[in-house]
């Protein structure tokens, strides 16, 4: 892992009538604008009906638009694509590939997430390979259904205090209004959808984020 870990991800929104790649562009202009390139990083996620070639061609050009600028692109769930388009990382969640074979299959440099929503989950987690841990729902969100209640800053905190040396990525409902918060509370990160993807300006969305985590 490099030596400053991004404090902003932005997550792709790829359902039908989105324009991800649009948006990543923006948030990279946004981030280049402030001289923030390493502390942005982008991760593809595609939904599950969306077929291996579209999530390949996708995280190709993505990670087109991120490495010129050093901007981390990692990969959700299908860790194939994340190695055939030579990402800098995957992210994995309970339903994924288990954390310990996540990390074989990158291989022992690459960056790997892991979902996880309480402390025992996130020791677990770091045992088994993970470099930083996505906890959430850290507030209300609508982009992804069936999930537990929000965990809240509280919470994300006890999570973040019990692996005090590996990153925590809070998710879920983050905005620019609540995004301290969560730094506040103990987290390294946060990661959004909507707060950037769902943005009538994504740059805009994204600067105000990076300036209320720096
Ligand atoms: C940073 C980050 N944290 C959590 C998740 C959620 O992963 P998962 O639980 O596997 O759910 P899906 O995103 O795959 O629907 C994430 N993607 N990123
Ligand atoms: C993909 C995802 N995972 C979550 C979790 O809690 O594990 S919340 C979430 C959706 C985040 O989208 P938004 O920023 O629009 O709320
Ligand atoms: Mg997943």
């Amino acid at each position: 892992m490099g030596p400053v870990f991004p404090h902003l991800h932005v997550i792709t929104d790829a359902r039908r009538g989105r324009e991800p790649l649009t948006v990543v562009a923006a948030a990279i202009a946004a981030a280049r604008r402030l001289d923030g390139c390493h502390r942005l990083a982008v991760q593809v996620r595609v939904e599950d009906d969306v077929s291996d070639r579209d999530a390949y061609e996708l995280a190709g050009a993505v990670l087109e638009l991120c490495r010129p600028h050093g901007v981390w692109c990692l990969v959700n769930d299908r860790l194939h694509v994340a190695l055939a388009v030579g990402a800098d990382g995957g992210h994995v969640g309970a339903a994924d590939l288990p954390v310990a074979v996540a990390r074989k299959v990158l291989g022992p440099t690459s960056v790997l997430g892991a979902t996880c929503r309480d402390a025992a989950g996130a020791r677990a987690a770091r045992r088994a390979g993970a470099s930083y841990l996505g906890v959430g729902p850290a507030f209300a969100t609508t982009t992804k259904t069936g999930l537990p209640s929000p965990l809240g800053p509280g919470a994300v905190g006890a999570v973040a205090a019990a692996v005090p040396d590996t990153p925590i990525v809070a998710i879920g409902g983050v905005t620019a209004g609540n995004a301290r918060s969560l730094i506040g509370a103990g987290a390294a990160a946060v990661a959004v959808v909507g707060a950037v993807a769902a943005a009538s300006d994504p740059a805009r969305a994204t600067e105000d984020l990076l300036r209320v985590l720096a």
